[in-house]
């Protein structure tokens, strides 16, 4: 025989009903079954509400009585046909007389003892049950018995003790005479030795399916809900989280506290006793396996779930009083039992200096008081301090019967969550090591939750999470690539990667499922206005895992902000040089605050654009060489220009055509004033270990003094107009004695500059064509011929590969 409870959502209507009969009807050809019904939905909460108000003397009663009645016989209309349904409606209509009865009596009386409630609630299951039953006998044989002359109670009336000796007896001497292959029983009802109606309190028609099913020792309780099973986490929370297809008891047990509550762990009690196993199903999707709940599971998987609980606070008893001193932890544990506050987590250091418990936030202040009035007399000794409260916080635990097998699943747990800038205020985990658990800031519940699930349960799929700014040239780029590689990275590198927050100068939008890159002009357009402080705050409050900030920009407040980023433990991806480039003070803290913040900080692009430059030394670096010289021709527009300007073209026309092709900067004066060629070659010589300022590099400007001195883009290429005559000239200098002209950047020794120079054709530089940059590096192990990196050195495209491959890079 099997047992199976539809709870209220799955009777909340005519239209789920019909789907339960269906189950039924299926399920019974093949086994004699009982079926327990809850109330139809919501109707429980009706009636207690009805009965509030009639007691306190609020006419609306009649309303809620009204809308209940009327939903009743509606559900009666539709699952009976014509010619049956006078006699179900008479019954129900003398249900919802007695009803209206009860009711006018606490009205009159503004009284509502607990009895008096507990009869009005079990109408719900008597309606339900009587009229499921009549419209299932329709279709195929029905019995109906009422539970309340089966299950015999005590007479707490709301939450009342099963006299098991009398039930089980009743149940079994009923179902061994009842040939009727489906019996329909109500849930949560039954009756005192006096023969009073009582009922069974949370998670009644749960307890009443499994007092049955242990009773007449089921094959299977199956519980249908409108879920398919106990999920890995709170799927409302956790999108990816899905149902655990084997389970054992006490599992799920640990599991059950999480918001979609599929079992109330008291209720199940029962069937325990027997190993009889429960099957979770899901009325909507009954085609679902659900989740199989038994005493062993086949399922070896260490963590099998992570479940939370909201509303936590920590009370911590702290002082030098308590060390040695046995008796500390019973005082404070029976104050707290005696006052009725259930504690939730319990941890002790062993110094004996502290005693931390996690209650429900509700129950806060009522312990503190307790336990301040239980240490009063330590307390004024100064021998223990006045408890402490922290509140807003919640509990994210790990959960699997196999976890003891496996060495390294807490420091899983606790790095993964370290390097979310989660911050841990308590932990516990018993001998059993069948729950780790570990007290958080409620705020960082969600971010918590998806870092634990992709590290335990989706090790084929990481999250990263962008928040851009800047959608220029290279920005524009960079997003047109990221939605053109997002199936092959999914694919090849288990990397999804969403950008979820993105801004320009004006405008901003954030989408936490991921911003349609497809159309993200005309959402940025709509977008609302921003602010680099707004984007961060926005950024901070998503508090998602696997963040990285990326700027795009040129520009010198964007670069101030990456500090508050890292500070978050958010990555930056930088293709911006101001940072990097800027007081050597400044580039030194935010390199240490990404390691301490454990945040990557990365802006290969500063140097060569898309060619691993930087990625190449640190290589060097971290292996133990040495860097000497460096030798390099690092801007793009610079190589560009020089390639292209002769005496049949204008100085004018080949910098408009390198800003035209996206080499420039967006003011292309800081790259012929030969700035932007310094940043980057302090910015190598940082990276090879050398202190250097910007101002310490010497740099030997070809611009005259009117074009460094403009102010503006248009006046800046109207000085370049006015002075061809002295470009020309430089060019047939060079021109004269069979050289090129290259701006080249040179580090010798810790000293460093940047210059044009007249290259001869014997020179490595001399061929270096179009807008190609290179780097010769002597080091150590690369004395006379040096590490030769050469290649597409500028461009929007290269630029927003290089970023692509930082934001790689952040993963590893
Ligand atoms: N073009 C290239 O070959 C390379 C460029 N880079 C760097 O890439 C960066 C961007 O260059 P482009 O895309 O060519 O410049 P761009 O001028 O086309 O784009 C920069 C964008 O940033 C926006 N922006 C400025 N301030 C902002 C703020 N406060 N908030 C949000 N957005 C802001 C601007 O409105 C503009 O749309 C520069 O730092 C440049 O040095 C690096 C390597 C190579
Ligand atoms: N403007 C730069 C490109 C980016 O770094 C150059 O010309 O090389």
């Amino acid at each position: 025989m099997k047992v199976l409870k539809f709870g209220g959502s799955s009777v909340a209507n005519s239209e789920n009903i019909k789907k339960v009969l269906a189950i039924v009807e299926k399920t019974s050809k093949t086994s004699k079954i009982a079926v327990v019904v809850s109330a139809f939905g919501k109707t429980t909460n009706a009636l207690i509400e009805g009965a509030h108000l009639a007691a306190t003397k609020n006419e609306a009663y009649k309303t809620v009585l009204e809308k209940l009645e009327a939903h009743h016989f509606n559900v009666i209309k539709d699952l009976i046909s014509l010619e049956n349904q006078p006699e179900i409606l008479n019954h129900a209509k003398e249900l919802f007389h007695q009803l209206a009865t009860i009711y006018e009596g606490c009205y009159l009386l503004e009284e509502l003892t607990p009895k008096t409630l507990a009869t009005i609630s079990s109408f719900g299951e008597l309606l339900s049950s009587y009229i499921i039953a009549k419209a299932a006998n329709i279709s195929f044989e029905t019995g109906y018995k009422d539970s309340r002359e089966i299950i015999i109670a005590s007479n707490n009336y709301l939450n009342a003790t099963v006299n098991f000796a009398e039930t089980n007896k009743n149940i079994t001497a009923y179902f061994s005479g009842n040939q009727k292959k489906v019996t329909l029983l109500p849930g949560f009802v039954a009756k005192t030795s006096e023969g009073k109606t009582t009922t069974l309190g949370r998670g009644g028609s749960d307890y009443t399916a499994a007092i049955i099913a242990a009773a007449v020792n089921a094959d299977e309780l199956q519980i249908w809900t409108d879920v398919s099973g106990m999920f890995t986490a709170n799927p409302s929370v956790v999108k990816q989280a899905f149902p655990i297809p084997h389970i054992s008891y006490h599992e799920a047990m640990e599991l059950s506290h999480f918001g979609a509550k599929v079992i109330y762990p008291p209720t199940i009690q029962p069937v325990l006793k027997k190993e009889i196993s429960i099957r979770i199903k899901n009325t909507f999707k009954p085609e679902e396996e659900g989740t199989l709940i038994a005493k062993e599971t086949s399922n070896k998987k260490p963590v099998k779930g992570i479940s939370h609980i909201e509303n936590i606070t920590l009370i911590t008893l702290e002082g030098s009083g308590m060390v040695g001193i046995p008796g500390f932890s019973k005082r404070l544990f029976e104050a707290i039992s005696f006052h009725n506050i259930n504690i939730i987590l319990i941890t002790q250091a062993s110094s004996e200096l502290s005693i931390c418990i996690g209650i429900a936030d509700e129950d806060a202040q009522k312990a503190k008081a307790v336990i301040d009035e239980t240490f009063e007399f330590e307390i004024e000794k100064q021998k223990v301090n006045p408890v402490k409260l922290e509140q807003d916080l919640c509990i994210i635990a790990l959960v699997g019967d196999n976890m003891k097998n496996h060495q390294g699943l807490s420091g899983q747990m606790f790095s993964s969550l370290g390097k979310n800038n989660v911050n841990i205020r308590a932990i516990a985990q018993g001998s059993t090591e069948k729950n780790i658990s570990a007290v958080i800031n409620k705020n960082d519940a969600k971010k918590a939750l998806n870092t634990l699930h992709e590290q335990f349960f989706e090790e084929k799929i990481k999250q990263i999470n962008l928040f851009v700014t800047g959608v220029g040239n290279v920005g524009e780029r960079f997003l047109a690539q990221l939605e053109q590689q997002k199936k092959h990275l999914k694919k090849h590198l288990k990397l999804n990667v969403r950008v979820i927050g993105l801004s320009n100068s004006r405008k901003m939008i954030f989408n936490e499922k991921g911003i349609d890159l497809k159309n993200w002009k005309a959402l940025l357009e709509n977008g609302e206005s921003t602010s680099l402080e707004r984007f961060f705050n926005k950024t901070k409050q998503c508090n998602l895992r696997n963040s990285v900030f990326v700027d795009n920009t040129a520009n010198q407040a964007v670069s101030e902000v990456y500090e508050n980023y890292l500070r978050q433990s958010i990555g930056v991806v930088t293709c911006n040089k101001i940072a990097c480039a800027s007081l050597l003070e400044n580039y030194k803290t935010l390199k240490a605050i990404s390691r301490k913040y454990n945040a990557p900080f990365l802006f290969e692009t500063n140097v060569g654009a898309g060619l691993p430059i930087i990625d190449t030394l640190k290589n060097l670096i971290n292996s133990g060489d040495r860097v000497h010289k460096i030798q390099a021709v690092l801007s793009g527009s610079l190589n560009f220009v020089f390639n292209n300007f002769n005496k049949n073209t204008t100085f004018h026309d080949v910098v408009a055509q390198a800003q035209k092709e996206g080499y420039t900067e967006p003011d292309p004066k800081i790259d012929l004033s030969g700035v932007d060629v310094a940043r980057k070659i302090l910015i190598l010589a940082r990276e090879s270990g050398y202190d250097l300022e910007l101002s310490d590099i010497s740099k030997n400007a070809f611009l005259p003094e009117e074009s460094l001195k403009t102010k503006n883009n248009d006046d800046f290429y109207a000085s370049l107009t006015k002075n061809e005559a002295h470009f020309q000239q430089i060019f047939k200098e060079a021109n004269d004695k069979n050289c090129r002209l290259k701006y080249v950047a040179e580090f010798i020794d810790g000293k460093a500059n940047v210059g044009l120079q007249h290259i001869p054709a014997e020179h490595p530089f001399y061929n270096l064509e179009g807008s190609d940059n290179i780097v010769l590096f002597f080091t150590d192990r690369y004395p006379e011929n040096p590490l030769i990196i050469k290649g597409a050195g500028a461009g929007a495209d290269v630029t927003a590969s290089g970023i692509f491959a930082d934001i790689i890079r952040t993963t590893k």
